[in-house]
C-alpha cells in the first residue's frame, strides 16, 4: 500500500488567479517535507488544501493510499493534526487538559462530555490523562501538565500545542510556520524536537511544513518543496534547492519587487 500524504496534480484558482498550478508532492511516514516560497507563491493555499478549507479546483490528494477529502473539522479522525500559527490552545483549560482534548476521539465517552459533567468513563479518562502526561513528558514539558497556558512563555505554549496534536497520535502532521513569534535559541530547540517528531514512534508520522524562516526549514527538512506563482520550481533536499538558480531567481525577484513597490 503506498504511505503517507500524496498530492498529485493539485489546481486551485480564485476568479481569475491561479494560486496553485499542477502541484504535486509526497511525504512518506518518518520524513519531514518543507514547503517554501516568495509572498504569495501559494504556500497557504496549499496547506488549506490539505487541511480542508481550500477545495481543489483540479487534481487529487491521498493519505496511505486511501483517497484524501479533508474536513477541517474532521482531521482528526483521517489520521491528520495540524497546529496554527498562534498556539489555539483554550485558555480555560490546563496544560494537561489542553492535550488531552487532542486525544479525545480515541476515548469512547468523550472528555469533553467529561469536562460538562456529563457521564464518562473514568478508564477512559483516566488511559487519556496518562498518554496526555507521557506525549509532554517527550516534549520536555511534563512539569507544566497542571499549569494554564496563559501563564506559560510563548515557546512553552507552542510545545504544549505541538503536544496536544501528537497526542492524536496522527499518521500526518502539518505545521504552520512554528517558528513565527519565536527568538533565535527557541528556534534552535523548536528544529531540534521538530526533527526528532516523526521518529519518536514505533509508527511514524509524515510531517508537512508550511514555513517562512528558511534556516528552519534547511535544518530540519528531509525535502523541500519551492513554490512560486503556485507552480513548483524546485523540490530536492536542502542542498539541492538551496543550489538552484530557479530558486535564487525566484526569491531575488520577490525582493526586487518589493524594493519596487
Ligand atoms: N481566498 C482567496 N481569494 C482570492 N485570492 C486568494 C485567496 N487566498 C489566496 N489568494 C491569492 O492566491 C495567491 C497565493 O496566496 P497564498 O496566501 O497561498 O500565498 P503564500 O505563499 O502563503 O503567501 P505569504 O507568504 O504571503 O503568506 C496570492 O496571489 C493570494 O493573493
Amino acid at each position: 500500500m503506498e504511505q503517507g500524504l500524496a498530492l498529485r496534480h493539485i489546481g486551485v484558482h480564485f476568479g481569475g488567479l491561479t494560486a496553485l498550478d499542477d502541484v504535486s508532492l509526497r511525504v512518506l511516514p518518518g520524513r519531514v517535507v518543507g514547503v517554501i516560497g516568495p509572498n504569495g507563491a501559494g504556500k497557504t493555499t496549499l496547506f488549506n488544501v490539505v487541511c480542508g478549507f481550500v477545495t481543489p479546483d483540479e487534481g487529487s490528494l491521498t493519505l496511505d493510499g486511501r483517497p484524501l477529502r479533508p474536513r477541517p473539522h474532521r482531521l482528526t479522525r483521517l489520521g491528520i493534526a495540524r497546529t496554527l500559527q498562534g498556539t489555539g490552545l483554550f485558555a480555560g483549560l490546563t496544560v494537561l487538559e489542553n492535550v488531552m482534548t487532542g486525544a479525545t476521539h480515541t476515548a469512547r465517552a468523550g472528555f469533553l462530555a467529561a469536562l460538562l459533567g456529563l457521564p464518562r468513563s473514568d478508564r477512559d479518562e483516566r488511559r487519556l490523562r496518562r498518554h496526555a502526561l507521557d506525549v509532554l513528558d517527550t516534549l520536555g514539558i511534563a512539569g507544566h501538565a497542571d499549569a494554564a497556558p496563559g501563564t506559560l512563555p510563548f515557546a512553552v505554549r507552542q510545545r504544549v500545542a505541538l503536544a496536544r496534536a501528537l497526542a492524536a497520535r496522527p499518521r500526518l502532521l502539518l505545521l504552520d510556520e512554528p517558528a513565527g513569534g519565536l527568538g533565535a535559541d527557541d528556534i534552535a530547540e523548536l528544529a531540534e524536537l521538530i526533527r526528532g517528531l516523526p521518529r519518536r514512534d514505533t509508527d511514524p508520522c509524515a510531517v508537512l511544513l508550511v514555513e517562512h524562516h528558511m534556516d528552519l526549514v534547511m535544518s530540519v527538512c528531509d525535502e523541500i518543496v519551492v513554490l512560486d506563482f503556485g507552480r513548483v520550481i524546485a523540490a530536492g533536499t536542502p542542498d539541492e534547492v538551496r543550489d538552484d538558480p530557479a530558486v535564487a531567481d525566484a526569491y531575488l525577484g520577490a525582493e526586487v519587487d518589493e524594493a519596487a513597490a
